[in-house]
């Protein structure tokens, strides 16, 4: 079905429009697979190629088998027969047993071998120094006030084993034959830089870090690494905090023999529409594994209540007549939810362990793993205080905690580390915890592979008029934006705005292309089956323009997304990088950013606008071609911090009205600011004056008839005086 041709309303010729005479065929994220999911390639210079063979070149050599082969990636590989012929030199790694196994020994790569793969994909590692030893060492600096000593207890640079292949996961990470096998059937063939960097630390640090372990390790020589992963959006976090929680559960469970479910890893995220998308990632790659990948849900129990004994899962389930307080009773007995890993956002989870426990909230021992994925939100003032509540629950001495964002504050890894270390010290565990930071690329910037565009509507009824010019197949902005393709999502700055944008767009795509049907609106006042239903049809290519607030910017992952439309310019640069990082993921080419912007928003726009320049700078677009011109970089005023602030809390003054609360909690209704229509303010008001008028006369017609009957009844009672 050719959407563009259904989209336009002049259905006859639409190859005729200048999207496609100027375009040619688009090469569009929603069209094909990606060959290789990298962001990063760079060049490694030639006096150091001689090495390059067994790790950068493997990846380019996956990348360009990846067609020809069939998805057996993790079967025994002929095509190393080199590492038989190593198996005698140093650095060679015995293949782990995982009941039978049959893959061939590998041998690592050297330092510097490393060092270069890690680079020129844009990987840094770095070994955040503790606080105590932080403390330890400001004191002996202080004595021995001597420069050289501060350089060296700075954080250390970390230079791990990266993953080159998947297929070295089973081989050199020892992960579970069925765990192989299920990446595999997904067709996961080439790592992206985060999975490169964080898997190997991650499965088997003592493998991955060789002789830097020392550092880490504790009394026992084992490594509980606490992790701090910053990688752009659609790079494959969750598979990269994925993997290791599965096959660290599978291992357990062989090794206790137990097939029972015991809750071992937690991750919280910020939306319902983001945890059950990695409900879904992880229940992919439990099959076959035994492992229960459960979802939280309202009144789900997890732990015990206090003073109660556990009760079975079948039990209580059949008193028909009881009285409200059984029933309560029966309520709060809920059979305990039986999880290996759970997913759920904050919120959920803390107020299920606040209601198990009458004083504190209860805590979770079994926990081993605690993922924060989208860490900088979770931490950040909104979730902070549901997000600590649930990690001072972890109590587990071998809690490992790892963040993951596409954008971390230094604020924010502040607040992790002393998280962390408080922990250590509240609990009185006897190592110190240690964290490592991986970065990849540039941080708190946006993927390179976008096409941004920062258009200048004036106002709101010019916003309007240019996201209709960008929905419409065959029309072409004067500023030469060519239309967008669906699918595309439309971000606004509250809630009232999207339903009212939704409200006016209704009816802009024509009954023959599916009409209303074909766009919609996604918020957090909708019921959850309505966000379901929403996001299945948007998934599905059923919606082509989905409408939606901030809910739909973090980590949810529509394959195919062909642009995103800032139809109100984002609370921060941080909210731009999320939301336009829904576009262009695993490596796809890119789609296309539009932000549009008001003379209400130029205060502020400068933030975006920063990204943007950086962005095409990271792209290699130069300056004469860049969409992001010098000139206008410099016009912007830059906002001041308490401007970034009062932003990123409420968002652009114009529009914090809404149709219900607005401003800091505060009614705004009646005023008129959050309008969003393509009719002026005077023809509104002609339009009120008028329906004022008609209401009124109506009134006077009803109150003239009402006095007309009355007299009418008064003349015709008689009877008393009769
Ligand atoms: N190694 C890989 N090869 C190909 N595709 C991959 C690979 N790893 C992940 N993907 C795919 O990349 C897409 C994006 O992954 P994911 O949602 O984990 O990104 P993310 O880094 O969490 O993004 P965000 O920051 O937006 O949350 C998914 O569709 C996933 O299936």
């Amino acid at each position: 079905m050719d959407i563009r041709k259904l989209l336009s309303r002049s259905a006859k010729k639409p190859q005729k429009g200048p999207a496609i005479k100027d375009g040619g065929p688009a090469k569009l994220p929603s069209a094909g697979t990606p060959a290789n999911p990298q962001l990063f390639h760079d060049a490694i210079p030639e006096s150091r190629g001689k090495k390059r063979k067994r790790g950068t070149e493997r990846v380019e050599e996956e990348a360009n088998d990846q067609e020809e082969e069939s998805v057996d990636f993790f079967a025994p590989k002929s095509t190393k027969p080199k590492s038989k012929k190593e198996d005698q030199t140093d650095g060679v790694l015995e293949t782990p047993k995982d009941g039978e196994d049959d893959s061939p020994a590998v041998k690592l790569l050297d330092e510097e071998e490393c060092r270069q793969i890690l680079r020129s994909h844009r990987l840094k590692l770095t070994l955040l120094s503790s606080a105590k030893e932080e403390e330890k060492k400001t004191k002996k600096s202080k004595k021995a006030k001597v420069e050289k000593k501060q350089e060296k207890h700075r954080n250390k640079e970390l230079y791990p084993q990266p993953l080159v292949a998947f297929s070295d996961l089973r081989s050199i990470y020892g992960i579970s034959r069925r765990l192989g096998e299920n990446l595999a059937q997904q067709g996961y063939k080439i790592p992206t830089e985060v999975q490169m960097g964080s898997l190997p630390l991650l499965l088997k640090p003592e493998t991955a870090l060789g002789d830097s372990m020392k550092e880490l390790e504790d009394s026992n020589g084992t490594a509980n690494i606490n992790l701090l992963a910053v990688a752009p959006t659609g790079s494959g976090k969750t598979l990269a905090f994925l993997i290791p929680v599965v096959n660290s559960i599978v291992q357990r469970r062989r090794a206790s023999k137990d097939s029972g479910h015991v809750l071992d890893a937690v991750i919280v995220a910020p939306t319902k529409e983001l945890a059950s998308q990695i409900v879904n990632e992880a229940k992919k790659l439990c099959i076959g594994t035994g492992i229960k990948v459960v979802g939280m849900r309202k009144g789900m129990r997890i732990v015990p209540k206090d003073d109660q004994e556990e009760q079975g899962e079948s039990s209580s389930e059949e008193e028909d007549s009881e009285s409200e307080d059984e029933a309560s009773k029966k309520k709060s007995s809920q059979p305990l939810a039986k999880a290996d890993i759970l997913v759920t956002t904050p919120g959920l989870l803390l107020s299920a362990l606040s209601a198990s426990s009458q004083e504190e909230q209860a805590p979770l021992p079994t926990v081993r793993t605690l993922v924060l994925d989208e860490a900088d939100v979770l931490l950040d003032q909104l979730f902070r205080d549901q997000t600590l509540g649930i990690w001072k629950s972890c109590i587990n001495p071998e809690l490992r905690v790892a963040l993951w964002s596409a954008t971390m504050g230094s604020n924010i890894e502040a607040l992790a580390s002393s998280t962390i270390q408080s922990r250590a010290t509240r609990l009185g565990l006897d190592t110190q915890p240690r964290t490592v930071r991986l970065i990849v690329g540039l941080k708190d910037s946006a993927i390179p592979n976008i096409t941004h565009k920062l258009i200048y509507a004036a106002t709101e009824p010019g916003k309007l008029i240019a996201l209709r010019q960008l929905l419409h197949p065959t029309a072409r902005a004067t500023d030469g934006t060519q239309s967008l393709r669906p699918p595309f999502l439309v971000f606004t700055q509250t809630i009232p705005r999207a339903i009212a944008l939704h409200s006016e767009l209704l009816y802009d795509i024509p009954a023959s292309a599916g009409g209303s049907s074909r766009i919609a609106v996604l918020h957090s006042d909708l019921s959850d089956s309505a966000r379901d239903h929403v996001m299945t049809r948007f998934r599905n290519g059923e919606i082509w323009v989905l409408i939606t607030t901030d809910i739909l910017s973090r980590g949810v992952d529509f394959r195919g997304i062909n642009g995103v439309v800032n139809y109100d310019v984002p609370n921060s640069g941080a909210a731009y990088i999320h939301r336009v990082g829904r576009t262009g993921r695993a490596g796809r080419d890119g789609g296309v950013a539009v932000t549009l912007y008001t003379k209400e928003d130029i205060p502020y726009v400068k933030n975006v606008a920063n990204i943007i320049a950086a962005s095409e700078k990271a792209a290699g677009i130069p300056a004469s071609e860049a969409s992001m011109q010098k000139w206008l970089l410099d016009a912007l005023p830059t906002p001041s911090k308490e401007e970034k602030k009062k932003l990123k809390m409420y968002g652009v003054e114009a529009r914090r009205g809404g149709l219900g609360k607005g401003k800091e909690g505060k009614e705004t209704k009646g005023k008129g600011k959050t309008q969003i229509s393509t009719k002026s303010g005077y023809e509104r008001k002609l339009e009120n004056n008028r329906r004022g008028a008609i209401q009124a006369s109506k009134r006077r017609k009803e109150a003239e008839s009402a006095k007309e009957a009355s007299a009418a009844e008064e003349s015709e009672w008689s009877g008393i005086d009769a």
